[in-house]
């Protein structure tokens, strides 16, 4: 996508070097545009556990580089594991990261050590390029589903879509999941709106989603995660579209902590409830989300102290909770498969079914 004019992707090769690794802290964003330069695996460890970088789509590519940044340093089949494991341990919900990894490890694992370095810089890039492929195609799928509600509205009504998180093109390699689908919408002139929740505890709406939207012209607005409810009820929000970073085979969703909530809503007021991923994202050795998902336990800081920019333009962080208090931080829950509509992913929209995933995969 583009940031005033110029196209970026959020992970990219330093074109003066052709090794180290660059990204946008998405920890200064909205304030402040930084991109980082990554040299080695620690850092990109760091950068994935400190939420530098985040999105599941993102940090599996990421993850990717940062093992052919490990290979530049030791490209023998012992250092290879160890840093393949490292890497992948580095957050546990989002699939994503280890299927990446995965990927690598599978390429590599034949090649011989002198050639590994090439070889993972090359299947690194493949990851991200088939990433952007596949969620621009999540884009026009997803597409299908806001002109068919703008057809059935007098011409140029308002269509008003609710997300939570974010799942944009900050989160992936380009495009974004479930914002592929708005960007597209918005660019073919229809009049969409999107209910931004701010998403506690690491406001990614507040701070990312409407950060997305507002470069790029999107109407929208902040709202409280306990706003939506009270929304849906009133009639204001026609769709609700999110990402994910892990669905199982049989449409089980795990997502940002209180998606859940939000499609007991959805559900309450017969608002659809989509949700957007390419096919990385799917687990398919897992069948019961609730139970089987590892959900990331996350700093009780993150509950107690929030970030943001003071009166001066600083950026800082405020504690918000007694002293003592002690704060529970589970970072994602688990949406059943009844409550969600439908799925969209690269290569179209099905239910939220093992039967509707296996007629889009056959392969599987
Ligand atoms: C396109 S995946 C976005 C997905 O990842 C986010 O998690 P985090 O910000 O912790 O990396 C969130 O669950 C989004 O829906």
């Amino acid at each position: 996508m583009k940031i005033n004019g110029t196209p970026y992707r959020s992970v990219w090769v330093n074109e003066k070097d052709g090794w180290s690794i660059h990204i946008f802290d998405q920890t200064r964003l909205p304030f402040s545009l930084d991109i980082l330069r990554l040299t080695t695996q620690q850092e990109v460890a760091h950068a994935i556990r400190t939420m530098q970088v985040r999105g599941a789509p993102l940090i599996g590519a990421v993850a990717a580089y940062g093992l052919a940044l490990a290979l530049r340093q030791d490209a023998s089949d012992a250092a290879m594991e160890q840093n393949a494991t490292m890497l992948a341990a580095t957050r546990p919900t989002a699939v994503n990261l280890h299927w990446a990894i995965d990927r690598m490890l599978n390429s590599l694992r034949p090649v011989a050590p002198a050639d590994r370095v090439a070889a993972a810089y090359a299947e690194a890039g493949r990851i991200c390029n088939e990433d952007a492929a596949q969620n621009e195609a999540i884009g026009r799928h997803g597409l299908e589903l806001i002109r068919e509600i703008a057809k059935n509205r007098p011409a140029g009504t308002q269509i008003n879509l609710l997300t939570h998180c974010n799942a944009g093109w900050i989160a992936t390699v380009d495009w974004g999941t479930a914002l592929a689908p708005i960007y597209m919408a918005h660019d073919e002139g229809l009049n969409v709106h999107v209910w931004v929740d701010e998403t506690r505890p690491r406001n990614q709406g507040a701070a990312l989603t409407a950060w997305e939207l507002g470069s790029h012209g999107v109407p929208h607005t902040v709202i409280a995660d306990n706003a939506g409810g009270h929304l849906m009820q009133h009639g204001k929000v026609d769709l609700v579209i999110v990402g994910t970073d892990r669905v199982t085979r049989t449409g089980d969703v795990a997502n940002k902590i209180g998606t859940y909530l939000k499609a007991l809503a959805a559900q309450d007021n017969k608002v659809p409830f989509w949700v957007a991923l390419p096919s990385t994202t799917i687990d398919w050795s897992v069948a019961n989300g609730v139970t089987e998902i590892p959900i990331e336990e996350r700093a009780a800081s993150e509950i107690t102290h929030v970030a943001g920019r003071d009166e001066n333009g600083k950026q800082t962080r405020v504690q918000i909770t007694p002293d003592g208090s002690p704060a529970a931080n589970p970072a994602f829950d688990v949406t059943p498969a009844r409550l969600v509509t439908g799925l969209i992913t690269e290569r179209g929209v099905c239910p939220a079914t093992e039967e509707g995933l296996r007629s889009l995969f056959p392969e599987q």
